[in-house]
This record gives structure tokens, C-alpha cells and sequence, in this order.
């Protein structure tokens, strides 16, 4: 019996345009109740979310079967950070912060098993084993990875055409909140000069072998990132609309 197959990637590979959410309460029942919207992909982020390894794994284990595929950021791409969430079960992750070909090319090989990788071989405890139940893992579970890039700097969209050639990353993710800040607009991606570098970014992206991802929560925006190219879009982050539904709510209240 081989690894599973990661649904998320074969959906990128199809070229199918995948509708995302950020899931930040780091909280396993508040990423089940979010899964039921239906979403194509969440962001279990361990980046801004106070997340750590046990809820990761917690949010892993509820969204096991469901539409809604788990995409995991780590805070930085280290290798004895991808080996414990890939153990846990993870298969596609979001890395942020990537500035380099040589960069990518070493997370490719941490996401990977030897020969192609580094990856420790820990399978016999491991849940995404099944804690062996899964004989064929490490011999099948390298193809079943799925490496999303964040590509969020100025260093980044200059190193980009390379990044773009490396094997093994299947999707190239621009961080416009970071990429405004390192271009002077810290707060602002919205700027006419971080806008252009966006399209430029997602058109290259999409015109590569690889998926473009982006997020925006104005529609409009997503709707014109769609346009540049963007296959995996994230549209919401679930603790801004409890907390903007909430606020509104106590507003309409207070001054009604
Ligand atoms: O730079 C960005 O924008 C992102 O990487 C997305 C943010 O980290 C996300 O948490 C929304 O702020």
C-alpha cells in the first residue's frame, strides 16, 4: 500500500483553480467547522497562527477524508521542521520567505526521502505511516509532496525566472503583504508599484510549470489576481471574519 495520494497536488497538476482559506485559530475544532465551507485547501498556519506540532497534528487528523486539503506553512524552511510535520502527516506545504534558487532546490531535498532528499527516515512511528500500517511510505511518499514557495521580497521576484526552474516545487505563492513592506509600502499592497510587480509575478508564475498562488480578502482583488493567473487563491482568513462579524455585530447593537 503506497503513501496517499495528495489530492491537492494532483488537483494543481489538472491545472483546477483551488479556492483557499487561512485557518489561524490553531485550533482543531475550529478548522473542522471551516472545512465545512466547503473550501479547496486550508492554510494551517504555523507562520502568524500560534500553532505548534501537536495542533498542527490535531487539525491534520479532522480534516483526514474531507474536501478541504491541509496546506501547512512553517514559520522558516527547516529541515528538522519539515521532517516532524511531514511525520505528522503533512503533505503539501507553504514555505515563506524564499529569496533563491539554491534556497528552493534545499527544500526541495529537506521534503524528500534519500536519494533525492534529506529527510530523516523515521516512518516506523510515524503517523503518516499509520504508524506503519502504510508498508510502501517511504519508498512512494516522495512523489506525494507538494512544495509551495513563498516568494515575498524584492530579492525573491529577482531570483524568480531561477526559482521557477527548480524541480521538485509545485507552486510559487507571492506574499503581497510582505513584498509591499520590503518594497516601502509596509501595510499597503495596494500601490500601484507593488500591484505591477504582483501581475508581472503571477503572469510568469503561471506562464512556468508551476501553480501560482496568492492571497487577497478584498474581492476585487482576488478577482483581478485571478485574472493575472493565480491557481491556488486564498480568499479568507477565518479569524478575520469572526472577528469582523463580531465587531459588526456588537456595533449594530450598541448604535442600533
Ligand atoms: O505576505 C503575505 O501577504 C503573506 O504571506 C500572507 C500573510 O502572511 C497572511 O497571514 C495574511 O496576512
Amino acid at each position: 500500500m503506497p503513501a496517499p495520494e495528495n489530492r491537492f497536488k494532483s488537483a494543481l497538476a489538472r491545472g483546477d483553480m483551488l479556492y483557499g482559506c487561512w485557518a489561524g485559530f490553531a485550533d482543531a475544532y475550529a478548522t473542522e467547522m471551516l472545512a465545512t465551507a466547503g473550501f479547496d485547501w486550508l492554510v494551517i498556519d504555523g507562520e502568524h497562527a500560534p500553532n505548534d506540532l501537536p495542533s498542527i497534528m490535531r487539525q491534520l487528523q479532522v480534516l483526514e477524508g474531507r474536501h478541504s486539503a491541509p496546506v501547512v506553512r512553517l514559520p522558516m524552511g527547516e529541515p528538522w521542521a519539515i521532517k516532524q510535520v511531514l511525520d505528522a502527516g503533512a503533505q503539501t506545504l507553504l514555505i515563506p520567505m524564499v529569496d533563491s534558487a539554491d534556497q528552493a532546490r534545499a527544500l526541495v531535498r529537506a521534503t524528500r526521502y534519500p536519494p533525492e532528499g534529506i529527510r530523516g527516515s523515521g516512518a516506523a512511528l510515524a503517523r503518516a505511516t499509520q504508524f506503519s500500517a502504510i508498508p510502501d511510505y517511504i519508498s512512494t511518499a516522495n512523489a506525494q509532496i507538494c512544495l509551495l514557495v513563498q516568494v515575498e521580497t524584492r530579492a525573491g521576484i529577482d531570483a524568480l525566472d531561477d526559482i521557477l526552474k527548480v524541480e521538485g516545487v509545485d507552486g510559487v505563492f507571492i506574499g503581497p503583504s510582505d513584498l509591499a513592506a520590503d518594497m516601502g509600502y509596509l501595510g499597503d499592497s495596494d500601490q500601484p508599484e507593488v500591484r505591477a510587480v504582483i501581475r508581472d509575478a503571477l503572469t510568469r508564475i503561471a506562464a512556468s510549470d508551476k501553480a501560482a498562488g496568492i492571497l487577497s480578502l478584498d474581492h476585487d482583488t482576488a478577482l483581478s489576481y485571478r485574472d493575472w493567473g493565480a491557481q491556488f487563491l486564498a480568499v479568507g482568513i477565518d479569524v478575520v471574519m469572526l472577528a469582523q462579524t463580531a465587531r459588526a455585530t456588537m456595533a449594530r447593537w450598541r448604535d442600533g
